[in-house]
């Protein structure tokens, strides 16, 4: 397995231009291709999880051009929903925002789908998105575990009506329908059972399909109207943001070291709840900067934290390393999502953060992490989790070096995060 030790970092200092958001990227390609007219995406994300998407949309016939550094695409729509003659068979990986999405839009499509994924995707929930989509009257088969793939959709034209939807496990799942209800031959409402967790992702969803031209009645995030039989129509040139999750580590490390650190392409303005993750670093001392497009973090003592961080839990999983280097305890609560993501994280970043040296309290929906005096050389198991790797790497800014196993991992939503890192890492 390959391995990468960092050294320890003096100083962090200078500008991320940060890679396009995850969220934003696949959400853009599936209603680019489902709308009439030709998009042109720019800052598109080139990682596996955008991978898997582009892959999944030439199997269904969708016809793309890429640019040579792969941040530039020509999309031309369908105008309307997928129609294939054979069965495809589409592998998307261990994203998230494939398959929950493409489930919806190709259970209201013509033709026969098999969805397939890695290993960890065949763990990760998806029977709430499948219970409501039967309701709608969709036929998916579930080969290995009912609620999981893989699975295989027939696709027809689906009814409107009433549907239920368990919100309490991911979000992906409200989102998924939300941007397949417009398919539908009749009107959807749809009505959320539970808590709905990671809201703000919902906000990128309306905000995307708006920017098609498909609006959605939101009351109070307790139900949501659609109208059925229409058409996303492109809105030409679409810009993705940059990735704030993506940004969470270079902040972080600014807040630690003292920085500054300038992280562009997000802002005040940006849809992506993960810019809160600032609040969330201003709350344990560090001082940011707001610009319409960019952030800025200027490092000061930090402190501990009790926060809920139901609102952005993969952000969050940067404060678990940040209050390695704060005064006193950090409390994450709410984020019993952790457990269903790439890895079971809370247990993960428990044993991890154990192996550094901190003082840990693991508990179902939350971690509370006390600081060691001194910071231990471990090697970082890392769970074939993006997060977890870049997450660690944040240990290299304390004096000793930190081993961080299978660093290719970052490829998912980053993949040249490592040499982006060294870009802003300074050793006296
Ligand atoms: O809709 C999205 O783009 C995402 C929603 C979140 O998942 P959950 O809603 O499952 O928490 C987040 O963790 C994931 O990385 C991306
Ligand atoms: C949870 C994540 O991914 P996914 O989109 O696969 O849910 C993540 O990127 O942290």
């Amino acid at each position: 397995m390959e391995q990468l030790t960092l050294t320890p970092i003096d100083a962090v200092r200078g500008t991320i231009n940060l890679p396009g958001s995850k969220s934003l990227s696949n959400r853009a390609l599936l209603l680019a291709a489902l709308a009439e007219g030709e998009t042109h995406l720019t800052n598109l994300l080139d990682s596996d999880d955008i991978r898997h998407m582009l892959n999944a949309l030439s199997e269904l016939g969708v016809a793309y051009r890429l640019s040579g550094d792969k941040t530039e695409c020509w999309v031309q729509g369908n105008a309307g929903a997928f129609n294939v003659a054979q069965t495809k068979t589409l592998f998307l990986g261990n994203a998230g925002t494939a398959v929950r999405p493409l489930c919806a839009a190709l259970a209201a499509s013509q033709g026969a789908f098999t969805l397939t994924g890695e290993p960890r995707m065949e763990e990760r929930p998806l029977a709430p998105l499948i219970e409501a989509l039967r309701q709608a009257g969709a036929s998916i088969e579930c080969h290995k575990a009912a609620g999981f793939v893989p699975l295989t959709i027939k696709g027809q034209r689906l009814q409107g009506g009433e549907i239920e939807v368990d919100g309490s496990l991911s979000s992906q799942f409200l989102t998924a329908l939300l941007m397949a209800a417009p398919l539908f031959s009749g009107d959807v409402t749809l009505v959320i059972r539970g808590e709905l967790v990671s809201k703000p992702y919902i906000d990128i969803t309306l905000d995307t399909m708006a920017k098609f031209g498909v609006g959605v009645d939101n009351h109070d995030y307790q139900r949501f109207d659609i109208k059925g039989g229409q058409t996303y129509r492109s809105p030409g040139d679409f810009l993705v943001e940059g990735d704030a999750s993506s940004a969470s580590y270079f902040l972080a490390a600014a807040a630690i070291k003292g920085g500054p650190v300038k992280v562009t392409g997000i802002g005040k303005q940006s849809i992506q709840g993960d810019i809160h993750f600032a609040d969330a670093l201003e709350a344990m001392g560090a001082k940011v900067v707001w610009g319409d497009d960019y952030i800025e973090v200027i490092g000061q003592g930090l402190h501990g934290i009790d926060m809920d961080m139901n609102h952005i839990p993969d952000a969050a999983m940067t404060i678990a390393t940040t209050a390695l280097f704060a005064k006193g305890p950090t409390r994450l609560r709410n984020i019993y999502t952790w457990r269903l993501k790439e890895t079971d994280r809370i247990a993960a970043m428990a044993t991890e953060l154990t192996k550094v040296g901190a003082n840990v309290e693991e508990g179902e929906d939350y971690i509370q992490i006390i600081p060691p005096a001194q910071l231990q050389h471990a090697e970082i198991d890392t769970y074939n989790d993006h997060r977890m790797a870049m997450c660690f790497s944040l240990v290299a800014l304390g004096d000793t070096p930190v081993t961080i196993n299978d660093p290719g991992c970052t490829a998912k939503t980053f993949p040249d995060y490592f040499m982006r890192l060294a870009s802003v890492s300074h050793t006296n």
